[in-house]
């Protein structure tokens, strides 16, 4: 479904993404993992475009994406959610939700006041991540929890066929990763393809179909969770071994 062929993404002479090719499988849950600065967030950055790719494609359903503005890459199907929270404090939940959805270029932010069909898709989509008593409450009395849950009901308000998750148990207690594992699997069993990046190896571990490790910008592995486990190049890359191989 999803193709990262060759792609570079370059910052001066930091290579910070560096020839990464993978696939992401229709209906799978694929984890992106690596040691920290092993260039997933820039991947991810560049797939949904949010970044331009220094060189490299990437594919969506036969077609390529990785000239897309980031509001057409959304209406192709793919949308993301971000390691920070883009909540709007001054605005209800279901503001924000519907808010962020219409971001789609500059038409979107001149667009009128919120549809009742908005309306009713955003509360549905609350219902559905079980947070309906939080929708009317202010951006800025949310938890840290809360931010996550809205910002994965306002990915969900474009109706994707992929969705990318940038560490969505980052810093979450362990319930409620328990209630995002659960929601995730739940999107899962609908259909929807997801592509995550998250530290939580334990939960990765247990909830991905495939795990693709990428260190120093390039991918060092790609296989289902138990393949990857016992891979030798994944225990050096996390232990630091990569770098001493390079430089033998
Ligand atoms: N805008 C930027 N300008 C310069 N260097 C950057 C920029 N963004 C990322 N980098 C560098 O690129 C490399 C990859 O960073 P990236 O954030 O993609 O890694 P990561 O795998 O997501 O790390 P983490 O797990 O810590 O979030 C790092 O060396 C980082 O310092």
């Amino acid at each position: 479904m999803l193709e990262v062929k060759n792609l570079c993404k370059h910052f001066g002479g930091i290579k910070a993404v560096d020839g990464a090719t993978f696939t992401v499988e229709r209906g799978s849950i694929t984890a992106l993992i690596g040691p920290n600065g092993a260039g997933k967030t820039t991947a991810f950055n560049c797939i949904s475009r949010t970044a331009a790719p220094s060189s490299g494609e990437v594919w969506l359903d036969g077609e390529r994406i990785d000239h897309l503005r980031p509001h057409k890459v959304t209406a192709k199907g793919l949308s993301r959610t971000f390691q920070i929270s883009r909540n709007l404090g001054d605005m209800t939940v279901i503001e924000n939700v519907i808010v962020q959805s219409k971001v789609d270029g500059l038409r979107g932010l001149f667009r009128p006041a919120m549809t009742s069909e908005e309306k009713d898709k955003a509360m549905s989509i609350l219902d559905f991540l079980g947070i309906t008593r939080i929708a009317h409450e202010d951006g800025h009395n949310l938890s840290y929890g809360q931010k996550k849950l809205m910002d994965l009901a306002a990915l969900l308000m474009s109706d994707p066929k992929i969705i990318l998750l940038d560490e969505p148990a980052g810093g979450v207690n362990p319930s409620l990763m328990e209630e995002i594992v659960g929601h995730i699997r739940a999107l899962n069993d609908k259909g929807l393809t997801v592509l995550i990046v998250e530290h939580n190896m334990e939960l990765i571990m247990r909830l991905s179909h495939k795990v693709v490790v990428m260190a120093h910008g390039k991918v060092i592995c790609a296989g289902t969770p138990d393949v990857v486990r016992k891979d030798p190049h994944v225990l050096d890359a996390y232990l630091g071994g990569v770098l001493e191989d390079e430089a033998a």
